[in-house]
């Protein structure tokens, strides 16, 4: 089912020349993007505009997720940012099944790891190290720990099995792989971490946990059929309009949704719009606000603060549960008003009330309704995003494909643990 994209209260703060102007340099951008080919100057790191053919190995993946479930009491997911966001995101917000699922490799903190691998004492344990270029420390250094837990509890066979790791063909993570006999899984050379949502980056946790991986991919599929017969679509409207209201003096966008389970899917966002656009000093910071408890903290900053702030709600048609206020006359506590109302129309009338409230307020709002959330909403809404972002960035003039950021701490990083120099 289709995601659904209005902009008509947002247009309003825009300037109406510049926007259509935006409009037509987004769908050129778009056309550029997706027509080049090999020749094209970013075919090195747009694997990803076809999802099929990034959703590579299936097969492969849905047999050893079959062994996992099968086996495992626990499945730890290692990697950081864009090896663990988008398969994370689904995982915490849909129904799953099979191992417990935890993640490791995104954090530096002891009382973390110390904790996780109390976690994992007395289970049955299968990880998968997910790292495009084996250098990050914080999935390097986890998966040393617990290759050594693994090791003083399993044999080199059974290790075999129970370690899958997802890198580059070529990499030292291949040649570790060759070495130890361990799966090893494409992570392919033309996509960026935060562009692998449909690569096995994320696959093998999405069928471990008994996420239809098809319908993901299908989902994906059709976000992209969709904004192909619409030269770019609403991913181009989106783009067009963020990049009209960012020569305004509109500095943040905060995506504010009111489905708490959608935290890991904002968080996955905040990671691609941050590393896609924040360069030479350009780009809207992107931020998130979980409703309604952010209501009624930065609710306030929304209403009355600066007015740097433009507002993108994540809207959910069918929040997948139905709960109503039983009538409690005797009870007194004058809440009656909400007798025999249902919370999903409650939190819809908070949403709605929301949006009115900032909209007078001087926030520029954009809506983009969700049908339900489930695997193929998932890949339409990733796509959709993944492909705004890269319009956006083009925009504004940035390449919305690298992250020399983010390289820069990590140098220091390196530096101050004694890393010796490749
Ligand atoms: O998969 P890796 O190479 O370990 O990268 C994991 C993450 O860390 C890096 O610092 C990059 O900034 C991110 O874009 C990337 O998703």
């Amino acid at each position: 089912m289709k995601l659904y994209l209005n902009t008509d209260l947002a247009q309003r703060y825009a300037d109406a020349g510049l926007l259509e102007q935006e409009r037509l340099r987004a769908k050129d951008i778009y056309r550029e993007l997706t027509a080049a080919g090999e020749a094209s100057p970013d075919w090195g790191v747009t694997g990803w505009l076809h999802c099929e053919e990034a959703a590579m190995q299936r097969a492969q993946i849905a047999e050893k997720a079959k062994e996992i479930r099968e086996n495992a009491d626990v499945f730890v997911l290692v990697g950081v940012g864009g090896s663990n966001q988008a398969a994370r995101a689904m995982i915490e917000a849909l129904d799953t099944t099979g191992p417990q699922i935890l993640y490791a490799g995104n954090t530096l903190s002891a009382w973390e790891l110390a904790r996780t691998l109390q976690k994992l004492e007395g289970k049955s344990v299968y990880i998968n190290v997910i790292a495009k270029n084996f250098e990050t420390l914080e999935p390097g250094s986890h998966f040393r720990v617990l290759r050594r837990w693994m090791s003083e509890r399993y044999t080199p066979e059974e290790m075999a099995r129970r370690v899958v790791l997802t890198g580059t063909y070529g990499s030292r993570l291949e040649e570790i792989a060759k070495e130890n006999g361990y799966l090893f899984l494409s992570f392919p050379e033309r996509i960026g971490g935060r562009y692998s949502a449909f690569s096995p980056v994320s696959l093998l946790a999405l069928a471990v946990a008994g996420l239809d991986v098809e319908a993901f991919v299908a989902g994906g599929s059709a976000m992209e059929a969709e904004l192909a017969a619409e030269q770019g679509g609403i991913a181009a409207e989106y783009a067009a309009l963020r990049s009209a209201l960012g020569q305004k003096d509109y500095a943040i966008e905060m995506l504010a949704a009111f489905e708490p389970r959608l935290f890991w899917a904002q968080s996955w966002w905040k990671q691609l719009f941050g590393e896609s656009e924040g360069k030479d000093h350009k780009g809207l910071f992107p931020a998130t606000m979980t409703n309604s408890e952010d209501l009624h903290s930065m609710g306030q900053y929304m209403q009355e603060g600066r007015r740097i702030l433009i507002e993108t709600f994540l809207m959910v048609d069918d929040p997948g549960a139905e709960l109503r206020v039983q009538p409690d006359k005797a009870f007194g506590d004058r809440f009656d008003y909400l007798d025999g109302m249902d919370f999903a129309n409650i939190n819809r009338a908070a949403e709605k009330a929301t949006i009115q409230a900032h909209d007078a307020g001087g926030v520029p709002c954009i809506q983009l309704r969700l049908p339900r959330l489930d695997e193929e909403t998932y890949g339409r809404m990733y796509y959709f995003f993944m492909m705004a972002c890269a319009v956006s960035g083009k925009l504004l003039g940035v390449d919305p494909f690298d992250q020399n950021g983010v390289e820069e701490y990590k140098r220091s990083m390196f530096s101050a643990l004694g890393k010796p120099k490749n």
